[in-house]
């Protein structure tokens, strides 16, 4: 329950529009008692002496139709209300995911995965328009139905009051055994439709692996396997769920099952006049429906109680503490001191890290794959904290900037280049969103992207599709440049920016650079040594250790493991010369 009055505080500033849905919802539940008043004047005036004239029956009839027209006029609006207050809510929810998932940090959102995230942002959040839009607004306005009609009846004749509500009972214990055997199901229920998520993300996200590798049977069986699962649970699910919800349907709004009997009884012996015993016909019948609508939200609650965990789970999730500095110096230098980080526990991927870049200069990092060098860009960034020592930019520990100070200082072109499914314009622009459509032309052109652009089918305006897969992985990184250019921050960090650059790409990828780090702070991690040559200081990273460090010619002299990269370097680019002149 704890979890579901949470989803309430995020309501909480929309209160205007919970207080007049349960009004107007209320109104409405009492306006469809009316009609069973006024059949009663009429059979009380039928069988009295009063005359029953066409005006009498005109004023009637019209009073008839005005309170069921404002019935349904009270409840359409408070339908409304407590909709607007759902999705308004909802919308913070959503706010709130995505704003959490940015400060917290990248291994956490790799345990929760795709498909269980995907499931919180849309399926739990949207379920929760239940309690909001319906559950509590018009549980309260039902439940003061059934109230005020109750006590309407124990106030005309106890007896008849309590044959009413003899109904209840029966119809409790069946929505009771409901809930008690749904939550049973209800974990392998959620797990399934957890799994079903994930397994159709990855089955999506894995699509070319599958086709190239053929590996549709198999892919496809653990596809089929959880939908199959979900299929079964919730199957399952409802089987047991529909007896019991046959049980109460029938019996709820058969108030009249003990009423008539009885109460005919009390009439012939004396004990109830005629319109006592006619208005309790008509005020148990009236009560059958909201006691309906009444117990029919109840299984909803411990249904939605998975999903309310769920998304404080998320919530309540651990996030990288954001510091006060509101600002990282214009110039500064980076540096590492005494660092070590382990993604798990135990098992450290970079120990003892210590070195700085200085502004104005150029830092590379070089060594084995798996030594560690994506791992240190990616601390820099705080996608995750350092274990021991720390980073520091300009003297100051990173985790005393605020994330947005931190982000504004560095521009970071990752391995793994993602683009948007938007514009090509819309994706440079996300390096700077003041940026004007002639700044970004101009950066695109310091990135040697323009031409490549205006040979695509819209220029600029061309969408590329998701994660930017319309356009070859050279002009992706060299889109990534142009974004990264234009935020024009004081560091720069480049993690194998021209990895998936042919020898004509890599020139117009480092003409590019050339003109991204002009005057700043570049820390570049390189796989082709010759683009780093010249570089200030060069790393030479094995097992997450500095081994060696200095310049190209130092290292040619000290580092026998440079000396070795560099001779390998050496023979795949005579081979690729070789290879060009044989095809020429
Ligand atoms: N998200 C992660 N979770 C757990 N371990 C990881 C994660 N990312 C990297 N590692 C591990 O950390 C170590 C360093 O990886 P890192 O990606 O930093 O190496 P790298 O030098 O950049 O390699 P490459 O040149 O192949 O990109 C590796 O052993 C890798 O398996």
């Amino acid at each position: 329950m704890e979890q579901l009055l949470n989803v309430y505080s995020y309501a909480k500033q929309y209160r205007k529009s919970m207080y007049s849905s349960i009004l107007l919802l209320s109104a409405s539940v009492i306006l469809a008692i009316v009609p069973y008043y006024l059949v009663y004047h009429m059979i009380m005036r039928f069988t009295g002496e009063g005359s029953l004239s066409i005006a009498y029956l005109a004023v009637m009839s019209g009073l008839v139709f005005v309170s069921l027209a404002l019935r349904t006029q009270t409840h359409h609006m408070g339908l409304s209300a407590s909709h607007r207050l759902a999705y308004d809510t909802l919308m913070g929810m959503r706010k709130r995911t995505a704003d959490k998932l940015r400060m917290m940090p990248m291994g956490t959102i790799g345990k929760h995965g795709t498909g269980s995230l995907k499931k919180n942002f849309v399926e739990n959040i949207e379920d929760m328009e239940i309690i909001l839009a319906h559950a509590v607004p018009e549980g309260i306005s039902n439940l003061l139905t059934v109230v005020i009609v109750t006590g309407a009846l124990f106030a005309l004749d106890w007896r008849m009051a309590l044959l009413s509500l003899a109904v209840l009972p029966i119809g409790l214990i069946a929505v009771g055994f409901m809930i008690r055997d749904g939550m049973q199901r209800m974990g392998p229920y959620y797990q399934a439709s957890k799994e079903m998520n994930e397994t159709i993300i990855e089955y999506i996200s894995g699509m070319e692996v599958i086709k190239v590798f053929n590996q549709t049977a198999s892919s496809f069986q653990k596809y089929r396997a959880s939908v199959d699962n979900y299929k079964k649970y919730t199957l399952d699910w409802y089987k047991v769920s529909w007896t019991y919800l046959t049980v109460y349907s029938i019996v709820l709004p058969s108030t009249l099952l003990f009423v008539l009997p009885f109460g005919t009884l009390f009439y012939t012996n004396g004990s109830l006049t005629l319109g006592t015993f006619v208005l309790s016909i008509l005020l148990a019948m009236s009560l059958g429906v909201p006691l309906m609508r009444l117990v029919e939200f109840l299984p909803v609650f411990p249904q939605l109680k998975q999903k309310a965990q769920k998304i404080e789970e998320l919530f309540a999730e651990q996030e990288l503490a954001s510091g006060a500095r509101s600002a990282v110096p214009e110039s500064c230098s980076v540096s590492f001191r005494h660092v070590s980080f382990a993604y798990k526990d135990g098992v450290d991927v970079l120990h003892d890290i210590a070195f700085t870049a200085r502004p104005n200069t150029v830092t590379a990092l070089v060594g084995e794959s798996g030594s560690g060098k994506s791992t240190l860009a990616k601390l820099l960034v705080r996608f995750w904290d350092v274990r021991e020592g720390a980073i520091e930019i300009g003297g100051v520990d990173i985790r005393e900037y605020s994330f947005e100070a931190l982000m504004n200082a560095i521009s970071y072109v990752s391995q793994d280049i993602f683009l948007f499914n938007t514009t090509i314009m819309e994706n440079i622009r996300i390096g700077n969103p003041d940026a004007t459509d002639a700044e970004i032309i101009g950066i695109a052109k310091l990135a040697q992207c323009h031409d490549f652009i205006m040979a695509t089918e819209r220029g600029y305006q061309t969408t590329v599709g998701g994660s930017g897969d319309k356009l070859s992985g050279g002009q992706k990184q060299r889109i990534a440049i142009a974004r990264a250019m234009l935020k024009n921050a004081p560091i720069v960090v480049l993690d194998e920016a021209t990895s998936a650059a042919d020898p004509e790409n890599e020139d117009r990828i480092q003409a590019a650079l050339n003109s991204l780090i002009q005057g700043k702070t570049l820390i570049v991690i390189a796989h082709r040594l010759s683009t780093i040559v010249d570089a200030d200081q060069i790393l030479v990273m094995r097992k997450g250790l500095i081994e060696a460090r200095g310049t190209h010619g130092e290292l040619l002299q000290q580092s026998p493991t440079y000396r070795t990269m560099w001779t390998a370097h050496r023979e795949a680019m005579n081979w690729d010369i070789a290879v060009l002149e044989r095809s020429n």
